[in-house]
């Protein structure tokens, strides 16, 4: 088969489109406008993966970050941080009476009822595998999914998927974030011969990384066309049409919990790209006559400069800033703490991440 498009653009060119769908900071700006996400997950056994999804994204810049989560997980996820709303809205087995009748559309509906008010879900951090849960979490995907707004779907929010892939199917509003186990999952569901990054040790890296492309390529197909995010040593996102890699340089430590500071700060990009497109300020762009559609096209835009960036090309850019500044937290982490760094080290370097990498846009009233 021949390989898929594959973004050539540097990342210093990556950086500066992705400039463009970050909102300038203004006066104007009412609460929410810069940002309402919602994580969904958290139950007993994990309370740190929603925490630290949530934080990042509020770290990143979201003005208002929910967890929304099981009961039994939030006075715990409350005492990490009054920053974040926390909402016990999660059923389990333990709190519904009969678990095997549940009215899962009744049950999702206290979660139904705020979709209105969030620009994204980041869906899958810490959220366990109670059954009930995960009915009522697939009610939830559907909805969203219904009213066209983004979502991220990550840790066991893919396990939904590997059961019920017709749930996204075609689905160009989000952003799976695979590991490579849960990617091998994915993908055996899917039918497609799994070839991850990993490989055998005898290939050398770009083998690998090739090889990766590839299989992350038919995944994305497989789905229909749904944008994956493969973690690994290389980070290789595909919409299926196009692909880009991202080696920007990250730690030595493997320490749980770093892909959640990656799901968080994906759903502040998609918030922020909502925005953008909604023409919240003036970009001074030119308005675009066509939207890209085929990886040659969405490169065309990259490389062009000043029009208006169509929605393939600013998820796949979101979905590479998401990346870099996960990668980039977690260099400055470890150099700073080495073998002892934690996620929330990851946490504290959000923000330099972005000033290092990205930068405030052009008119924003900040003066730091
Ligand atoms: N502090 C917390 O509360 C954390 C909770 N987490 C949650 O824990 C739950 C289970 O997540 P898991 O990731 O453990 O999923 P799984 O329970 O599916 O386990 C995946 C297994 O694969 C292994 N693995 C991961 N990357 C690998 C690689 N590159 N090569 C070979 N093996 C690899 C891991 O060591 C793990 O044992 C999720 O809900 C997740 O969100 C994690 O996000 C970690 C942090
Ligand atoms: N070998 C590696 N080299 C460099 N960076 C890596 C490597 N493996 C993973 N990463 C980076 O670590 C981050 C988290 O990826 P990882 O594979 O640990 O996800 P995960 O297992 O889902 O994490 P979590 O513990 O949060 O569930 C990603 O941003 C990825 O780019
Ligand atoms: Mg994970």
């Amino acid at each position: 088969m021949e390989p898929a498009h594959q973004i050539t653009s540097s990342s210093k060119l990556l950086f500066s489109q992705v400039r463009k769908i970050v909102p300038p900071m203004l006066e104007r700006f009412h609460k929410g406008q810069l940002g309402r996400v919602a994580v969904i997950g958290g139950c007993a056994d994990y309370t740190g993966a929603p925490y630290f999804s949530a934080i990042a994204s509020a770290k990143l810049g979201c003005d208002m970050s929910h967890v929304l989560c099981e009961r039994s997980a939030a006075q715990v996820i409350k005492g990490y941080s009054p920053n974040l709303m926390v909402h016990p809205l999660l059923p389990s087995v333990d709190t519904v009476k009969d678990p095997k009748s549940i009215d899962a559309p009744a049950l999702a509906s206290p979660i139904i009822s705020m979709l209105s008010r969030l620009h994204v879900l980041v869906i899958g951090p810490g959220l366990g595998r109670d059954p009930v849960t995960l009915d009522v979490v697939a009610e939830v995907i559907k909805e969203a999914r219904s009213r066209s707004i983004p979502f991220v779907l990550d840790a066991d929010g893919l396990l939904i998927i590997t059961e019920k892939p017709s749930l996204i199917k075609g689905y160009k509003e989000c952003i799976l974030t695979p590991n490579v186990v849960e990617f091998s999952r994915l993908a055996k569901a899917l039918g497609v011969k799994v070839s991850s990054q990993t490989g055998t040790s005898k290939e050398n890296g770009d083998d690998k990384t090739s090889k990766g492309s590839n299989a992350c390529e038919q995944l994305s197909n497989a789905l229909g066309g749904v944008t994956i995010l493969q973690k690994g040593p290389k980070d290789i996102i595909s919409n299926g049409l196009t692909c880009i890699v991202n080696d920007i340089q990250g730690g030595l430590k493997r320490s749980g919990g770093q892909g959640d500071t990656l799901t968080g700060s994906l759903g502040t990009f998609l918030a922020w790209r909502a925005a953008y497109h909604d023409r919240l300020w003036d970009s001074q762009e030119r308005d675009s006559r066509v939207e890209a559609r085929t990886g040659v096209e969405v490169q065309a835009e990259l490389d062009s400069g000043d029009k208006r960036l169509s929605k393939s090309t600013t998820l796949l850019l979101a979905a590479w800033a998401g990346s870099s500044i996960t990668r980039e937290s977690s260099r400055r982490a470890f150099e700073m703490k080495g073998r002892s760094m934690q996620a929330s080290d990851l946490t504290d370097e959000v923000h330099g991440s972005f000033l290092r990498l990205i930068g405030e846009p052009e008119g924003s009233q900040v003066h730091l």
